[in-house]
């Protein structure tokens, strides 16, 4: 079994890097790590950088997880093109664009690109975001899945991830004590659904609501307080239509043999109890 032990950054193609730089520091609060040619790195927490804007497709995603060492990253390599995975070693260029030591690169059964890499920078500078959105950290991602039984399957049974809860057939799934580091919900296509960082307090989450508001980013659900992982939340669109999500108050699962997973409704009921409704449309068959 992979063992993962953190999701560590997103790479995300834009056609416009500078709208994206823009968005990234004054509206979602992230810190440039670095610029490079073609590509920024962002920071949100005291890693060397956990989302990277490059100039490309962009519906071109990648979401890296960390392995404990270089022997378990290649038998992952290993079990991964056992299982019939195209898997790809990264070049020394890349590794070095990347601040890792070294990394893996494939396809889970959708087509999302996963990166897991061995020994991720960290930054030795603390973060401080360009704007006080009270980010913490980045926490998880939501990933398109076009069968999330055999994608859930993937990542419980290749991988170290455990259902936490479903919300209809979508697992949010831990690899750690938080509720969620992966969530599938259900999509004819690859890709990364949403972004999370978490933040501080309800303070922020509803700051930024209004914030948001008064410079017109489309708030696209909450604020609300989600029955599954107890957070409250607040989802919004960035460059090229990407759902990013601030959450505060996720809840921790540290009885493992005793945590089993439960059941909600793929439906408002299920996903808010302050009431809110989605205009997502993987949440809902929404205008987004
Ligand atoms: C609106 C969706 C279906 C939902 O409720 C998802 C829960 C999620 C998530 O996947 O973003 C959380 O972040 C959460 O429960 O904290
Ligand atoms: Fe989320």
């Amino acid at each position: 079994m992979i063992e993962l032990s953190d999701v560590v950054y997103c790479r995300v193609g834009t056609q416009d890097l500078e709208s994206a730089e823009a968005f990234a520091t004054t509206i979602l609060g992230l810190e440039v790590a670095e610029r490079t040619k073609g590509a920024i790195h962002f920071k949100s927490d005291n890693r060397d950088h956990t989302l990277c804007y490059f100039e490309g497709n962009p519906e071109d995603h990648v979401t890296s997880f960390e392995l404990k060492s270089s022997a378990e990253l290649q038998t992952a390599a290993a079990t991964l093109d056992a299982l019939g995975h195209n898997v790809q070693y990264g070049t020394p260029a890349e590794c070095e664009i990347r601040h890792v030591r070294e990394f893996i690169r494939f396809n889970d059964p959708t087509g999302n690109v996963i990166e897991f890499i061995v020994r991720p920078s960290m930054s030795g500078v603390e973060y401080h975001g360009t704007r006080d959105a009270g980010i913490t950290g980045f926490s998880h991602v939501g990933f398109y899945s076009t069968d999330v039984e055999r994608d859930e399957k993937f990542w419980t049974t290749v991988c170290n991830a455990r259902v936490s809860d479903r919300i209809g057939d979508a697992p949010l799934m831990r690899i750690g004590a938080i509720h969620h580091t992966i969530a599938l919900f259900p999509g004819n296509k690859a890709g990364i659904q949403h972004i999370n960082h978490q933040v501080e307090s309800t303070h922020d989450i509803q700051r930024s609501s209004n914030l948001l508001r008064d410079k017109q980013v489309p708030i696209t659900f909450g604020p609300g307080r989600h029955p599954t992982s107890s957070a409250q939340f607040l989802y919004f669109r960035g460059p090229d239509g990407m759902t990013y999500e601030y959450s505060t108050g996720v809840c921790e699962i540290h009885d493992e043999p005793l945590w089993r997973d439960r059941q909600f409704a793929f439906e408002p009921k299920g996903f808010c109890l302050w009431g809110a409704s989605p205009k997502i449309a993987a949440f809902s068959e929404g205008d987004d």
